[in-house]
């Protein structure tokens, strides 16, 4: 067998260790698969006493995560700290300076600095690679950089934040609303240190955006992808969309359009009956559109130890073996710049309005849709409730700026009471 590839673990927390435990439980499988064996050389963490749950006696100890990336003894050096300033993109640049490749699970680093670190690696002449940072356990960096690479990507989307599919799911199977669930995801562990990162749609829009960069060989426009969270989503709307047949998810999405890259990560509705739709709890999905292969759906865990872990593991093994992946699937020099487009897309949305109980009420808010260019598929009203009765209307495909123009004449017919919620209905 060849040498072993050595490898320095900066951060020792949840992937961190998951990668030390996998590589101390079988090790030899995993060199079997490598072509040859994979050893830890040294670790580095904010606190060497702290109980990790495995031994870390056979591994140097470094306690600056930068000295560790320069250390002369290692072949790849593995960012596993996370936070997309500090320590981790310094280290992953004295890493690659020194000569190393580097594995990271950090998408928020690589959404803000994606294009600058793969430029970096390549001058190099190192590799940059990220699987675990994308949907975590999930193969979609290898499914769109190698097993779809023959494809002209047509569209990605998916479910990438586990959290906020959690909320969403427990919020309908228990009827609590949005604070209640949240709260209760905050006692399970499940939020980012910064929860805004997971509920804002942050987190899964730095996903969005690597994927995008990847299909479409664009650098990562992390600042155009459209964000809106979930914490505007009500349990009145999740079960009223259900009636219609559809779920909300928190659903990514980017398109090479006409007018240049629209990616969008915000609450929309997909057919209840669709893969999307059925996804339940904190599992993610990505749906990966190719002109020769159609459309490829895969699931699985995004988080966790073992998940993420199975993923750092994925890229070290190319590495040993050789593989050597541009990071964003083509030399970094060769991704064209994006061109943001928003609002390309048409697509039909959802309507959830307060009718006054007045004569000709749906005639005018008919007349005012219609006034926008905006013709309507379905429509349900329910029974009058203290004067006012809710009215679901499913539109056919129209531009959110058409829908916006809809919605400010709205208030104008008396007609209609409070705010209307508007939802993007994608076909997936
Ligand atoms: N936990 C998960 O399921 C997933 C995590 N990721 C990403 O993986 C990375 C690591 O995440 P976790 O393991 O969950 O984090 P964690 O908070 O459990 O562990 C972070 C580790 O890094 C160390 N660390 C942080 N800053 C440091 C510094 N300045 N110097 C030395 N050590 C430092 C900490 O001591 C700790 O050992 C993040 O980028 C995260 O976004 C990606 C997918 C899933
Ligand atoms: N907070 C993320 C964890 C992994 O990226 C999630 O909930 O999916
Ligand atoms: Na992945």
């Amino acid at each position: 067998m060849t040498a072993p590839l050595r490898i320095g673990i900066a951060g020792l927390g949840t992937v961190g260790a998951g990668v030390l435990r996998i590589l101390q439980a079988q090790g030899d499988l995993i060199a079997a698969r490598a072509g040859r064996p994979i050893e830890a050389v040294a670790v580095s963490a904010r606190d060497r006493a702290k109980d990790r749950g495995v031994p870390l006696d056979a591994h140097a100890w470094e306690a600056d995560p930068v000295a560790l990336a320069r250390r002369p003894d290692i072949d790849v050096f593995v960012e596993v700290m996370g936070g997309h300033e500090g320590a981790a993109k310094a280290a992953t640049e004295a890493a690659l300076a020194a000569g190393h490749d580097v594995v990271t699970a950090n998408k928020a680093m690589l959404a803000h600095h994606g294009q600058a670190l793969a430029l970096a690696a390549e001058e190099a002449g190192r590799v940059l690679r990220f699987e675990a940072a994308v949907a975590g356990g999930i193969p979609v960096i290898k499914a769109l950089t190698e097993g779809l690479a023959g494809n002209r990507m047509t569209r990605v989307m998916g479910v990438m934040n586990g959290t906020c599919n959690y909320i969403l799911t427990r919020m309908e199977e228990a009827g609590l609303p949005y604070a209640e669930v949240f709260e209760e995801a905050r006692q399970l562990g499940y939020l980012e240190a910064d929860p805004r990162l997971d509920v804002d749609g942050i987190d899964a829009g730095h996903k969005l955006s690597l994927l995008a960069a990847i299909a479409f060989g664009t650098q990562v426009a992390f600042d155009h992808v459209e964000l809106e969270g979930i914490g505007s989503v009500t349990i009145e709307d999740i079960r009223r969309a259900a009636d219609m047949g559809f779920k909300i998810k928190l659903l990514g999405v980017a398109q090479m359009t006409g007018r240049g890259l629209e990616q969008r990560m915000r609450p929309c509705l997909v057919p209840a009956t669709s893969p999307l739709g059925q996804l339940q709890g904190g599992t993610n999905m990505v749906v990966l559109e190719g002109d020769s292969v159609g459309q490829v759906v895969l699931r699985g865990a995004g988080a966790g130890a073992g998940p993420t872990a199975s993923a750092v593991l994925s890229d070290l093994i190319d590495i040993a073996r050789g593989n050597r992946v541009p990071t964003f699937g083509q030399p970094a020099a060769t991704l064209a710049r994006a061109r943001p487009a928003k609002g390309a897309v048409p697509a039909p949305h959802y309507l959830r309005l307060r009718l006054v109980d007045k004569p000709g009420a749906l005639a005018k808010v008919a007349r005012v849709l219609g006034d926008s260019g905006i013709s309507i598929d379905r429509m349900r009203q329910y029974g009058h409730e203290e004067g006012s009765a809710p009215v679901l209307i499913v539109t056919h495909k129209t531009t959110r700026a058409a829908l916006d123009e809809a919605l400010a004449a709205l208030p104008e017919t008396g007609v209609v009471e409070g705010a209307p919620v508007a939802i993007r209905i994608e076909a997936v």
